[in-house]
Parts: C-alpha cells; structure tokens; sequence
C-alpha cells in the first residue's frame, strides 16, 4: 500500500551528500515536494543552479522540482517527512540542532547505517531521546546512492517501534521504483545496516590483497554469522538478519568496488593510500562493534580482525593466519 498518485508528501532531506541527494531526486521525481538542507550556503547555490551534485553524484541531473538550500526553517517548517541523512557519527548532533526546527507532527525517518562510536549507540538509540521514539523510522536495504537517484528500482526495511507505525511509515516511503517493506524490528535493521559495512571492508581487503573469491565467499559467508550473533545479542530478530537489511545489504556491499567500504577495503589490501577515500562507515563502526560483541560475550573473530587492522596492531597477513588458525569446530549458523 503506498501513497495513492495525488497524495502528496513534504519531504525535507537533510544532509546533500550522496544519499541524502538520492533520496532527494527519488521522491522530487515521484511527485512529491522535497526540500534538500545543504550545509554550505554556495554549493546550496550551485546545485540550485546547475541541477547536479557534482561532488557527491557526479553526471546524474536532479529533478528540477527538487530545492536545495542552506536555510534549516526554510526546508523543515512545512516538512511532514524529514529525513537524517549525515554520518552515523555527527547524528545525535545535527538532531540536536535541528530538533526544534522540526514540525512536532513530522515522521522522521534516520537513513544512516552505523554505530556512534563514543556512546556505542546505533542511530534510534541516539535520536530517540532528542526527537521521541514515537514518530522516528529508521530507513536501510540495499540502495547505492547512484542507482536510486537514477531511478533503477531497488527494495528496503522501513523499521518503527510499533508496528503499525512501520506499515505507515513503509507506505509512505515507497515510490513505484522505492519498494518499502515494514519491520517493527529496529534493532535488527540497525544492526544490519552497520555491521554489513564492516564485513565489507573485510571482503574489500580479501580481494584487494589477492586471496581470491573463494576467500570472499568465505568471509561473506562466516561474517554473516557474526552478523547474526551480534544482532541477536542486540536484540535484532533472526529474520531480519535474513533480509533486505541484512543479507540483502551484505550481498551488496561485498560485491562491488562500487560500495565505498568495499572499495576502502580493496585499498586497504592493496596497501593504497586511505586519506582522500569517500566516506566508509564501516571505518568508524569497526572498533565498537567489536566492543560491543566482546560486552555480550558473542564471537566475532573478523570484525575483530578488521578493527584490529584499522587500529593498526595487526596486518593483513597476520589477521588471515589468526582466522585460518582458530580452533576447528562444527559449521553452525549460531
Ligand atoms: N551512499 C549510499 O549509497 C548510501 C548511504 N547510506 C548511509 O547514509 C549516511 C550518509 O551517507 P552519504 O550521504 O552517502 O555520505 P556522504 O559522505 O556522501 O555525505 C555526507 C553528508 O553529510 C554532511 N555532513 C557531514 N558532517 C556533517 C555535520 N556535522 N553536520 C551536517 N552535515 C554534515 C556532508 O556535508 P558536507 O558536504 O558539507 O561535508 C554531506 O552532505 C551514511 O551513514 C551511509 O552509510 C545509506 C544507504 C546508501
Ligand atoms: O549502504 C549502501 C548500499 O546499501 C552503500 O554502501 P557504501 O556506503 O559502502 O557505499
């Protein structure tokens, strides 16, 4: 059930990167009015008036019903749909300065797929207290940025508390391209948004330093366990793990240089520079993740590894040996 033809949403997307400009040209071109919150005044300007976010989604045009701006009132004050769409880690902030601002009846829909990693919370732990849990979602599937803002067709989780609120919410965010399935599982859905970006910097380092697609596979396939364990631990349901935010998302991410973490991760096993790479939010997530397993006492040997990595206390090589050497033990998907 999505929105009929003529029922119109006023959508305010914040945050004019790569997603949140998707996001922006998907719902401008199915019809709706959507407002795009730029933080920088001059680019506000030059997207207005080139149609493009060279930066962020180069050769793509956007919808000319599209409306970037600069101005926080200007975007939000008529808003019945506003969604977040700003790293994981500046979250909590950018809800903090905007909340008042925010129309009190507005849906808020949090489309970031990663952990804070000074509070340990994902993104409806952080935002809950400073919007309300009662009108927050949080959106995450499988969606380049690329592929949605050109209007090829893709499916995602639309996760709320209640849910009742998730088929609503789910309803509103699907377009004929956009199809929103709805969950009331949004631990679950946030696990599998930001854990998926860690095992794909762990794919990307497989490939990028030559292990082969056997070792792929076999590292999809065992991180995806890890997956699971640490979702459950978090409290996130087991057939969410099996869907679109999860192993749809995992699939995703690990298959193609065109996921930026699988692309960090490529690079990292390379041994390429880093600096200068786009945003990979399985960088900043790795570390409390693997925290956060160790707290509940749940094994994740490879998100150990590429925390580890990351920090720079193992290598590449050192972290295979220590995979490939652990104790033998039963195939369990638990
Ligand atoms: N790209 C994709 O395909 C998808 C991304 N996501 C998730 O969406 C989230 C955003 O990703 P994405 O848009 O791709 O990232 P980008 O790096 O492309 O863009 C990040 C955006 O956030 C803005 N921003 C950064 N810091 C702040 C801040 N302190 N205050 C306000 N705005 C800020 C940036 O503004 P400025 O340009 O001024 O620096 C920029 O507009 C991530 O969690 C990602 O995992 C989810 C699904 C798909
Ligand atoms: O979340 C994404 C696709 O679903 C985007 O992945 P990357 O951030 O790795 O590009």
């Amino acid at each position: 059930m999505s929105l009929a033809k003529d029922e119109k949403g006023r959508f305010a997307v914040v945050g004019a990167g790569a997603w949140g400009t998707a996001l922006a040209a998907l719902y401008a071109s199915a019809g709706h009015e959507v407002s795009l919150l730029v933080r920088d005044e001059a680019r506000a300007a030059t997207i207005a008036a080139t149609r493009r976010n060279e930066a962020y989604l180069p050769g793509i045009d956007l919808p000319s019903t599209l409306h970037p701006t600069a101005n926080p009132s200007a975007a939000l004050t008529s808003a019945d749909i506003v969604l977040l769409v700003v790293p994981a880690q500046v979250l909590g902030s950018v809800a903090k300065e905007l909340v008042h601002a925010i129309p009190s009846k507005a849906l808020v829909v949090l489309c970031s797929k990663g952990i804070d990693r000074t509070t340990g919370r994902f993104a409806s732990e952080n935002v809950r207290e400073i919007i309300g849990a009662r009108r927050l979602a949080v959106l995450s599937g499988p969606s380049f940025a690329a592929d949605v803002a050109r209007g090829l067709p893709t499916a995602v989780t639309v996760a709320a508390e209640e849910a009742s609120a998730a088929d609503a919410a789910a309803a509103r965010l699907s377009t004929e391209t956009f199809r929103c399935y709805a969950s009331d599982d949004v631990a679950g859905v946030e696990a599998g948004g930001a854990l998926k970006n860690v095992l794909a910097l762990a794919a990307g380092a497989a490939i990028g330093r030559g292990l082969g697609e056997s070792a792929k596979a076999a590292i999809v396939t065992r991180g995806f366990v890890e997956l699971r364990r640490l979702s459950a631990a978090l409290g996130g349901r087991a057939e969410t793990t099996m869907g679109l935010s999860g192993l749809g998302d995992l699939l995703l991410t690990c298959s193609t240089a065109q996921s930026r973490n699988f692309a960090y991760g490529l690079a990292m096993g390379r041994g390429e520079p880093l600096s200068g790479l786009k945003l990979a939010e399985g960088v900043f997530s790795a570390e409390i993740a693997s925290r956060l397993a160790r707290e509940r006492g749940v094994e994740v040997p490879i998100i150990d590894a590429v925390a580890d990595i990351l920090k720079g206390e193992l290598s590449l090589d050192e972290a295979m040996r220590r995979l490939l050497t652990r104790p033998l033990k039963r195939e369990s998907a638990d």
